[in-house]
């Protein structure tokens, strides 16, 4: 473990960098305030390159992450884990490509994209997030996630989820076709999508 001061544009955070021996997999979290103790408002947000360096609209991973730290920091508290491997919601980043392509050019959806590769729809696995929550002393958080299997899955690895706050970003004509398909196909707690304009 390491743990360094991170200045970011959202004012400075504790880096905290740890190595998951169990998959070698290096991860980190974002750190405001003290964490030790309850309720602390809590994102974990799963590897896009695409969408969180890139900018890319196709999905809104990168306008989740920067409201993510946004809310984090006005709070005065909170953690944000960045799960590498998590990449094209664990198929990883080329796999993930070919799904977009499967999208853009033959109107396949996110879902039906990964099943046409012979790959699961959602293969992540939450253990190292839990892991790292309870190193920093989090005994329950409050989960930034619209996806209500994220903290059951979280719960499994034995972390209390006091409540799943929204984390919702306006729907644009890139990402529509993305966010009804989670909506519809994945569940997830979407609601300001209703009557949203753009392609069904
Ligand atoms: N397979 C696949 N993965 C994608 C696609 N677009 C974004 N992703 C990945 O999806 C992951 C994020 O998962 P989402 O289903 O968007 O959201 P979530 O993390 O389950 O839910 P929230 O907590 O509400 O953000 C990231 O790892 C992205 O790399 C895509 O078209 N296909």
């Amino acid at each position: 473990m390491v743990a360094v001061r991170l200045p970011t544009a959202h004012g400075a955070f504790r880096a905290v960098g740890y190595l998951d021996r169990r998959t070698g997999v290096e991860q980190v979290a974002l750190v405001r305030g003290d964490v030790a103790g309850e309720k602390v408002l809590t994102r974990i947000h799963s590897e896009c390159l695409t969408g969180d360096a890139f900018g890319s609209m196709h999905c809104e991973c990168g306008e989740q992450l920067a409201a993510a730290l946004r809310a984090i920091a006005d709070e005065g508290r909170g953690i944000l884990v960045y799960l590498q491997g998590h990449e094209g919601r664990g198929i990883g980043l080329l796999a993930k490509l070919r799904a977009m392509k499967l999208q853009e050019d033959d109107g396949l959806d996110t879902v039906e994209a990964n099943i046409a590769l012979g790959l699961p729809v959602d293969a992540r696995e939450y253990r190292a997030a839990a892991g790292i929550l309870q190193d920093l002393g989090a005994r329950s958080v409050r989960l930034l996630s619209n996806n209500p299997r994220k903290g059951e899955a979280l719960e499994r690895y034995g972390l209390d989820v006091a409540e799943r706050v929204p984390l919702l970003v306006p729907p644009g004509a890139e990402n529509i076709r993305y966010l009804r398909a989670k909506r519809e196909r994945l569940d997830h707690d979407l609601p300001h999508l209703d009557g949203a304009p753009g392609p069904s």
